[in-house]
């Protein structure tokens, strides 16, 4: 389980330091897929970094399995968490297969050798992202989409316990978005994950996620079930406003 206390995340460079939300408490469970929603600027990625490890907490703490993140080094979190981004690799030289046998360097030491189970791990995880047939590809030459399943097959090649994603719907035709967040769900059910991905397709999240965290302008932070949001107004207040209403009982916004 992951649990973070009091956080506040934001920037600090010299004397400046600006706070982008504060104060927030949640928990990421094992076996579930959370979804991590809230309005352009709201803090999203910059939650997700500080989740990462790829900027430190202005206050408060994070705990994975009741240890303090901080207390783990480099190479151990490596090994307990996954991040897929959305930039496009800048290593273009390398085929699909390559690409996400670099999920295994935690384990193979510094020359990156693989042994014979690291490529069975490597094509197990094409296998389980639908990717196989594009496994000798240039990563270059790749839809969205496929890059996307390529970067979740390197995540899960990494045979970590959590995989952080950043929107990794975002630029995807709807068929795509839907199987990879089902995708993602299975994952997270089936091998007992914990699945935390940030993300603007609000209704396919009401239909596949199992919690979600949404992050309000003020900075705060309400979780709950897709159910427990919308019931106790959250959603609403959210997605509501002039020509855009949320309806609770079917959760899903209507369109004036
Ligand atoms: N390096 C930085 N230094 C200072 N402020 C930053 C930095 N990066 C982002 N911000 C600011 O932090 C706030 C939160 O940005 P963030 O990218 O986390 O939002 P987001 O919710 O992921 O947005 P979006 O949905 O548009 O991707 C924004 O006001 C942004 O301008």
């Amino acid at each position: 389980m992951i649990r973070i206390e009091n956080l506040t995340v934001g920037y600090a460079s010299g004397n400046n330091t600006r706070t982008v939300a504060a104060g927030l408490n949640a928990s990421l469970h094992s076996g579930e897929m959370t979804c991590l929603i809230g309005a352009n600027g709201v803090g999203k990625s910059t939650l997700l970094r500080t989740l990462s490890g790829f900027q430190s907490p202005l206050a408060g703490d994070i705990y994975i399995d009741g240890k303090r993140m901080n207390s783990h080094t480099p190479s151990q979190l490596s090994r307990m968490i996954s991040v897929v981004l959305t930039d496009r690799p800048d290593t273009g030289n390398l085929t699909v297969e390559e690409l996400v046998a670099l999920g295994r360097s935690p384990y193979t030491g510094f020359w990156g050798t693989l042994k014979d189970t690291d490529r069975e791990i490597v094509r197990e995880s094409l296998k389980q992202t639908g990717i196989e047939h594009l496994a000798s590809r240039m990563i270059g030459s790749l839809s969205d989409g496929e890059r996307q399943k390529m970067m979740i097959a390197k995540a899960l090649a990494q045979q970590t316990g959590v995989i952080y994603l950043d929107e990794p719907t975002a630029f995807l035709d709807y068929p795509s978005k839907v199987e990879i967040m089902q995708m993602l769900r299975n994952m997270a059910t089936g091998t007992d994950r914990i699945i935390f991905m940030s993300t603007h397709d609000i209704e396919l999240t009401l239909q596949i996620a199992d919690r979600i965290w949404l992050m309000t302008q003020e900075g705060t932070l309400h979780v709950g079930t897709p159910r427990e949001l919308s019931d106790n107004g959250s959603l609403s207040a959210f997605i509501s406003r002039a020509g855009i209403r949320f309806d609770t009982d079917t959760m899903s916004i209507r369109v004036k």
